[in-house]
């Protein structure tokens, strides 16, 4: 099994790029996925390895005890392969240095939040772990940890939100905020204002595919390492992370492993947002109407590279101006879609379909329907999704808290239009 013992008799090309064993816990992260495995975590890794800073992760698991355990039994060691269409590139990855479960391991979790040495927070929890009604219990044990930081005096702390929302670093401040101030805490208010001052919320558009583990994948490692690797995570080899330049205290020098720090995300984090995650989503909905399995599957349909194309030039012109040129940003997802080393399942990408649909497709489509602009792809992407709710669209757009488009007679027209054909399993962009 992989272990830190064992993994110094491993290849040096396998080998962590840190010791582990010289880092320290400096940054807290929520949401012990595959993706933060893959994204901040390489980066973290990286930047430790770079600037000799022992920036060390301490991961927490907000649902499942069984993952935490299952890090700790390997002293927090996993593979990363890269998945790239002339082959496999795996190493195992060295800065987690513990992992906890949020619920047993409460108090560690609010010890360590405490601690003046960790300075930066991340989170990668799904848009479902910043809901309001009721709180998250990731938003109920951050606040909780952050309050009594404040109440401590400790030194400011960056709360860094990495998941797929517009605006992330302000609705988890708002979440919080929102947290806080329903509490019946009788210091509520000296924590919010100390808040204010010392915890920020920077804003940031992370990108990497990567698809959720497979046996298939846990065999891949095995036989790369020749060591048992219960949790290892395959990616494909491109990764962005584009962060708000406004930090509260000392981070991870992330910009050493090519991460930008920006004034403004904002046009990096709609083009990601629009025409990426808006094109998966499309490519996923489309792509399970035609009976498909997966993104590169779909992409080698006759159709997929032109929906992808159609979506983005659809869609663009509803891009701030400072963000990627997004001619070539499409030309460069046909191509990371379809790379055939990647098994990414339209139903992982399909899942949570209400939530992504708001963030991916509704904005540009209120936008676009506003300035009287065409949206035919959107339309099409949107029947695809209702097909098999099985529901009117004004009711289904209803229910995504889109009563504006519900009321557009001649959107919901056309989105009905489209039906009849997919049901017959064609695909016409
Ligand atoms: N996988 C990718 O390609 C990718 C790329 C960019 C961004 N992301 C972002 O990262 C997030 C996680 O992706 P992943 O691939 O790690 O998925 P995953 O399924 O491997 O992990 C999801 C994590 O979110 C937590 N979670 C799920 N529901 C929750 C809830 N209701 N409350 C609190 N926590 C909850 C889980 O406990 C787990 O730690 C995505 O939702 C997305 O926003 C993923
Ligand atoms: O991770 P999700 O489930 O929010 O969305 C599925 C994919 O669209 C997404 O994970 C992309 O692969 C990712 O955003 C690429 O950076």
């Amino acid at each position: 099994m992989l272990s830190r013992t064992t993994v110094s008799a491993l290849a040096p090309e396998l080998r962590p790029l840190v010791d582990p064993a010289e880092l320290r816990t400096r940054v807290v992260h929520f949401g012990l996925g595959a993706f933060h495995r893959a994204h901040q975590a390489v980066y973290t890794e990286r930047a430790a390895a770079l600037s000799g800073e022992p920036w060390g992760i301490t991961a927490v698991a907000p649902r499942s005890a069984r993952t935490a355990r299952a890090l700790r039994e390997q002293d927090c060691l996993y593979s990363l392969t890269e998945r790239r269409p002339d082959g496999n590139r795996c190493r195992v990855v060295g800065s987690v240095v513990d992992a906890l479960a949020m619920g047993p391991d409460a108090e560690k979790v609010d010890a360590l939040l405490m601690d003046p040495a960790v300075t930066v927070v991340t989170l990668t929890v799904t848009e479902k772990g910043y809901q309001r009604s009721p709180f998250s219990p990731v938003i109920e044990r951050l606040a909780t940890g952050l309050a009594a930081r404040m109440r401590a005096g400790a030194p400011p702390v960056s709360v860094v939100s990495c998941d797929n929302m517009a605006g992330n670093g302000a609705v988890l401040k708002g979440v919080l905020r929102d947290f806080v101030q329903d509490c019946d805490w009788p210091d509520r208010s000296v924590i919010l204002d100390r808040m204010a001052e010392a915890v920020a919320f920077p804003a940031t558009v992370v990108d990497r595919i990567v698809p959720a583990t497979s046996e298939a994948d846990r065999a891949g490692a095995l036989d790369a390492l020749g060591l048992e690797d219960a949790l290892p995570v395959t990616g494909e080899p491109y990764r962005q992370w584009v962060l708000e330049d406004s930090f509260a205290g000392p981070r991870p020098p992330w910009e050493r492993d090519g991460a930008l720090l920006v004034p403004d995300v904002t046009p990096y984090q709609l083009t990601k947002l629009r025409l990426l995650n808006g094109s998966h989503s499309a490519l996923a909905c489309l792509g399970m109407a035609a009976g498909l399995d997966t993104i590169a599957e779909t992409m080698a349909s006759d159709w997929g590279e032109r929906l992808v194309r159609a979506l983005c030039a659809e869609v663009s012109p509803t891009l701030p101006a400072g963000g990627p040129d997004p001619l070539s940003y499409a030309d460069d997802l046909v191509v990371r879609f379809r790379n055939p080393a990647m098994r990414h399942l339209l139903r992982q990408i399909g899942t949570d379909g209400p939530l992504k649909v708001r963030e991916r497709w509704l904005p540009a489509l209120r936008e676009l329907r506003g300035r009287g602009a065409d949206t035919p792809v959107l339309e099409l992407a949107l029947a695809a999704w209702a097909l098999p709710t099985q529901e009117p669209i004004p009711a289904l757009l209803r229910s995504v808290g889109a009563a504006d488009l519900a009321d557009d007679d001649s959107l919901t027209a056309a989105v009905t239009d489209r039906l009849p054909a997919l049901r017959a399993g064609r695909i016409e962009i």
